[in-house]
């Protein structure tokens, strides 16, 4: 984000840019197999810590990325905060439109375990290619698309109390969490957003060749083909993307009264 005027509808529009980053990032992935032994904690010695290749990158990698300038924005959240160094070259800053709190709204915990007991079975086939290096490059693009999305909600919390803040306020002094994700919850948006991923998995996932039928350019290609199941997508929003958004939402605006 780095709007300084934020509106329900650009965020929107932020939240649906995100979608192509998660779909394309889950066809990457889903070129490899599970390759369960990227998952498996290492044992002791070799500079791994005891802790699994997946875990070993994605510590790795953010520290890499802290020092390039990332993790600035409230919606960049990284998964091991701890100790991350700061950036070695300047960075430029961004508009500060969230409460000061709102980088320390993390569910980066919940969207780890998730992503790899949950949606990793949903989406690669069984076996092992041994390609375990490409294999969890891949899952970290996964794990900072879905992580990105979900964090946008502190920008949509924030824009939805704005709009509305005598409806809200009253329910977050009385701490009231269930009152607040039903005030916040738009049921016919969720059913859009589930069909719109469905659809964009089927698109940008089936097989292009220049001999293609009209049917296929439209979406139709046959779900079998698509290198990441459409329905995989809809279920990935229905039971966790948009509930950890969610979730973000509560969370932010349980403080934003602080
Ligand atoms: C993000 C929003 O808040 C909620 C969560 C949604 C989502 O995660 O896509 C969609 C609709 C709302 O129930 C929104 O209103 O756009």
């Amino acid at each position: 984000m780095g709007e300084v005027e934020l509106s329900l509808a650009a965020v929107r529009d932020a939240l649906v840019r995100e979608e192509d980053s998660i779909v394309f990032a889950l066809i990457e992935r889903a070129g490899r197999p599970r390759n369960a032994p990227a998952y498996a904690p290492a044992g002791g010695g070799g500079g791994s810590g005891g802790r699994s290749l997946a875990e070993f990158f994605v510590r790795e990698a953010e520290v890499l990325h802290a020092k390039a300038g990332h993790y600035q924005k409230p919606e960049d959240v990284p998964f091991f905060p701890q100790d991350l160094p700061p950036p070695v070259f300047p960075t430029k800053g961004y508009p500060k439109v969230l409460h000061s709190f709102a980088s320390s709204v993390s569910v980066n915990d919940a969207i780890w375990k998730m992503y790899f007991n949950e949606l990793l079975p949903l989406f690669t086939a069984d076996g092992d290619d041994g390609n375990y290096a490409e294999t969890v490059a891949l899952d970290f693009a996964c794990l900072k698309a879905l992580s990105r999305r979900i964090h946008i909600g502190k920008y949509v919390a924030e824009v939805k109390f704005k709009d509305a803040p005598q409806d809200y306020s009253p329910l977050i002094r009385a701490k009231d969490t269930n009152a607040l994700m039903n005030l916040l919850t738009f049921k016919a948006v969720e059913e859009k957003v589930k069909k719109r991923v469905e659809k964009k998995a089927r698109i940008f996932g089936q097989n292009v060749t220049s001999e293609d039928s009209a049917d296929k350019q439209e979406g139709n290609a046959d779900d079998s083909e698509c290198k990441v199941n459409p329905e995989v997508l809809s279920k990935l929003y229905d039971l966790w993307v948009m509930p950890l958004t969610k979730d973000v939402e509560v969370e932010y605006l349980l403080r934003r009264l602080d």
